[in-house]
């Protein structure tokens, strides 16, 4: 007993080491990244990061316990290089996205309560708050935040990533905007906005896609009826950026049907529990 108790101090002492080892290069990084102002955030390295780790997992501990104990480092961590605050959409009654927040960045971000998505989406637009976390849009929302992010740029708010970064896939999920960079990480997903100009069923739109070669995951509507002319949001395979040709053959193909999409961002795939 004394023995495998000496061997679990010797282990925890080099966890405690490596894990300070990082925080040093992180620091680096960070000053790095202020001499070169970029930014701080980084969603696709850190899905990289998870999906090596989660390749690489054997042995009794389950993989979701490693997925929790990266995500305090990496969100830990991402606060060292620079002052992080983290609006969070919280319902009353309903802390599901202030738990996803925590869980996910850590213990060290201040997270500031909104109780409206509206409220969310201003805080990151005039820079109150670094992040946001919103709710996966919900069919049947009459006044969606979506249809309120403009575009893809660096310089207004876009999606950048999907909570939790580790789980079912049936577990709530929360999106987050930031004014952070595209960048790919090998599997992705990405969201258009598309104005449908006239009366167009969701199967029709649905197909429209297709032929312009997006493969679809999923599809809501501004309107509680769809079908209406107005704003649908598609979610769809890979990394999609706003000189992708398929956005253009999109609206270059229906042009009486099909305004021009644009891109509002997307997210690496999370890991899923198998
Ligand atoms: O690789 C980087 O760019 C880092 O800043 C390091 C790190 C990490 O802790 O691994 C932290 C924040 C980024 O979002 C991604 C990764």
């Amino acid at each position: 007993m004394l023995a495998f108790r000496e061997e679990i101090d010797r282990l925890d002492t080099q966890i405690h080491d490596l894990l300070m080892r990082r925080a040093e290069v992180v620091t680096e990084v960070g000053a790095w990244k202020r001499g070169q102002n970029a930014i701080v955030l980084r969603p696709a390295r850190e899905a990289e990061i998870m999906r090596r780790l989660a390749a690489r997992h054997q042995g009794p501990l389950a993989f979701g316990a490693i997925a929790r104990i990266w995500r305090e480092i990496i969100g830990d961590m991402t606060m060292m290089e620079g002052k992080f605050t983290i609006a969070v959409y919280l319902p009353e009654g309903d802390g599901v996205y202030w738990d996803l927040a925590r869980d996910h960045f850590g213990v060290l971000p201040a997270l500031a309560v909104h109780l409206s998505a509206g409220s969310v989406l201003r805080a990151v637009s005039d820079d109150t708050s670094t992040l946001g976390v919103l709710p996966w849009p919900q069919e049947g929302d009459s006044d969606p935040w979506w249809q309120y992010v403009q575009r893809a740029d660096d310089k207004s708010p876009r999606i950048v990533a999907r909570l939790p970064a580790y789980g079912p896939s049936n577990a709530p999920s929360a999106l987050v905007i930031a004014r952070a960079p595209m960048e790919a990480s090998g599997e992705d997903r990405s969201f258009l906005v598309v104005e449908t100009l006239k009366e167009i069923s969701r199967t029709r739109l649905l197909s429209r896609a297709g032929a312009a070669g997006f493969t679809v995951e999923w599809i809501t509507d501004q309107l509680d009826k769809p079908g209406l002319p107005g704003l649908h949001l598609i979610e769809v395979e890979g990394f999609v950026t706003e000189d992708d040709p398929r956005l253009h053959a999109l609206h270059r193909d229906n042009p009486d049907e099909i305004g021009q999409p644009r891109v509002i961002g997307g997210y690496p795939m999370p890991l899923r529990r198998k």
